[in-house]
């Protein structure tokens, strides 16, 4: 279940910006939709702890992450949120097992060369990285630097896995196969997730509801496989188009 109500006032020289978002759910995946520059990021970094509102609350399976007016604001480690960012924020001077290991516990941002703890292991098992554990990010493939991201998010038994638009930097097929493996483990662990896209066929396959974003506030909701029978409906589709419910 996710609660949440918050605003922010962002100043970027003469610009402003107003994040308003109101969203709640029972979905287990959610997807937020919406153009470019409409807050999904910014609500994403609200949700992580890595931006604080200026009022509101944010409650993740009835655990109050952040309320003003409770004056709580847990920090990022606090939260228990995986968080796979848009270029996977893999650090370019660790190899992959201290990327994996970053986060876990004190020390691991130097851990020695088979020092990976037994969460992290099991997803480097999963994810096939035992070959490219000392390599460093620049050394491995796209589909590698994101399976690596995701056993960095998950080592930490989330409570809530959000992904930033986790396929945007692949090739079409790369981003089809990743795109199933990303499923085929949200059916396994089912894990909360909220999902930004841009893409279509990632919300009809890795979310149950999907919320529509923009201008800094949630306009609508509905079903995944509606955003494709508007998209045809409406080839021009735009988000006004898609104001629904
Ligand atoms: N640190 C910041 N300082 C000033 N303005 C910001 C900052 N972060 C975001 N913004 C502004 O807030 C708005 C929303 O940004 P956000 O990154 O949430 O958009 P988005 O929907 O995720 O876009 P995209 O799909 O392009 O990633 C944008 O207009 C952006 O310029």
């Amino acid at each position: 279940m996710i609660d949440i109500n918050i605003t922010r006032r962002i100043r970027a020289g003469k610009q402003a910006f107003g994040l308003n978002v109101q969203l709640k759910s029972k979905a287990g995946r959610i997807a937020l939709f919406g153009p470019s520059g409409s807050g999904k990021t910014l609500t994403v970094h609200a949700i992580a702890g890595l931006m604080h509102p200026d009022s509101g609350y944010i409650r993740v399976n009835e655990r109050t992450l952040f309320d003003t007016s409770k004056a709580i604001c847990l920090t990022p480690q606090e939260r228990k949120l995986g968080y796979l960012q848009q270029d996977y924020g893999l650090f370019p001077h660790l190899t992959v097992a201290q990327n994996i290991g970053f986060g876990l516990k004190k020390g691991m941002f130097n851990p020695g060369r088979h020092a990976l703890p037994e969460a992290a292991a099991r997803w480097v098992e999963v994810f096939g990285l035992q070959n490219v554990l000392h390599s460093y990010p620049r050394e491995i493939s796209g589909g590698q630097k994101q399976r690596a991201a995701l056993a960095r998010a998950l080592s930490v038994q989330p409570n809530l896995m959000l992904l930033d638009e986790p396929l945007s930097a692949l090739d079409a097929s790369l981003r089809r196969k990743m795109r199933e493996e990303l499923a085929a483990l949200q059916a396994r662990l089912q894990m909360p997730t909220i999902l930004i896209t841009h893409d279509i066929d990632d919300a009809v396959m890795l979310a149950d509801e999907v919320h529509l974003i923009r201008d800094g506030s949630i306009v609508g909701s509905c079903h995944p496989s509606s955003l494709r029978e508007l998209q045809s409906s409406t080839p021009s589709m735009t988000l006004d188009a898609l104001k629904i419910a």
